[in-house]
């Protein structure tokens, strides 16, 4: 690996401040023990080449850090989108807790009213609060998780354009839009996507590890740069848990409670689909 230097890594969306620059081309992200988990199977599975290779854990300043490569060391001032795959983004888990011991949110209202005044009903506007949960589902069916099985969560072109607004990106026809402004309307970096994802989709209905997990909110990071050259991993593995040993999930299974399952497969389809139909027959 050779040293690279700090300013070749930007973060598109998620969390401000888990992240720093490593030594020889490597991230450091905030420590989750779950996430570590992930990478530690995912490196022994079919998945690996679709993941950044994971280097272990490192201590700065009293915070653990998960060390994983910086994808962007191999590209040229890439265009990078983030798309949040699946068609739900709270754990069943988190469903179980909103159930037991609710704890509605004042900044989750505040983030609703933001975009939609209307949004809160009258029992979460007297509290000035909404649940998580309920939070996570509103923008589901505001934005395409719900309609299509996954997200644009926000994008950044080569040329320093970002555009994060996509709250409301939800039918195919917007997709379309916000996917050809991201790629500048170039069908072969659109065919380049469509081969690794089409790889991918192979890959991932014969991994173990996709078998064997609910994988909510974890998200595509596409890049390209102006030598055409094309990639795709799969990152944020947060809220990626381990099923029971008597279960497993399919993708495509619509969710209903308590079947874990998270329609990232059939999120993959729908933007499989979209993708092809954005470039010429063959
Ligand atoms: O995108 P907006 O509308 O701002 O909502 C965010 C995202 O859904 C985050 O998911 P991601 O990390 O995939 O970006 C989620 O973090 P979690 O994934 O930890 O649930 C945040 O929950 P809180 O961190 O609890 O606020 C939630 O506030
Ligand atoms: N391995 C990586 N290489 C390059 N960029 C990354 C990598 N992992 C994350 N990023 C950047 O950081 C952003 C947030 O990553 P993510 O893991 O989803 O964090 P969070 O859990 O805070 O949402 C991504 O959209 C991407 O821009």
């Amino acid at each position: 690996m050779t040293p690279k230097k700090p300013e070749q890594w930007l973060q598109v969306v998620g969390h401000a401040g888990s992240f720093h620059v490593g030594d020889y081309g490597t991230l450091l992200k905030k420590f989750c023990e779950g996430e570590q988990q992930c990478y530690l199977r995912l490196m022994e599975d079919v998945l690996r080449p679709f993941v950044p290779a994971y280097h272990g854990v490192v201590q700065r300043d009293e915070q653990n850090y998960n060390i994983m490569d910086n994808l962007l060391t191999h590209f040229n001032r890439p265009a990078i989108m983030d798309c949040k795959m699946g068609s739900r983004t709270y754990l069943e888990a988190e469903l179980l807790v909103a159930r037991e011991r609710p704890q509605p949110r004042k900044d989750m209202f505040e983030k609703m009213v933001a975009v939609d005044p209307e949004a809160p009903t009258d029992q979460e506007r007297a509290q000035q609060a909404v649940l998580k949960t309920r939070y996570m589902q509103w923008r589901e069916t505001l934005s395409s998780t719900t309609s299509l099985g996954f997200r644009i969560e926000g994008f950044r072109k080569s040329n320093e354009e970002c555009h994060t607004n996509f709250k409301r990106t939800k039918s195919r026809e917007q997709v379309v839009e916000a996917l050809d402004n991201f790629v500048d309307s170039n069908k072969h970096i659109v065919w380049g996507y469509l081969r690794r994802l089409k790889k991918l989709r192979q890959i991932l209905e014969a991994s173990d590890f996709f078998r064997t997990h609910e994988v909510v909110g974890s998200s595509l990071l596409f890049l390209h740069d102006w030598t055409g050259r094309t990639g795709v991993w799969m990152i944020d593995f947060g809220k990626t848990e381990a099923l029971p040993a008597h279960l497993t999930l399919d993708h495509r299974t619509p969710w209903v409670d308590g079947n874990r399952e998270d329609g990232y497969l059939w999120g993959l389809d729908n933007l499989i689909d979209i993708l092809t139909n954005m470039v010429p027959l063959t």
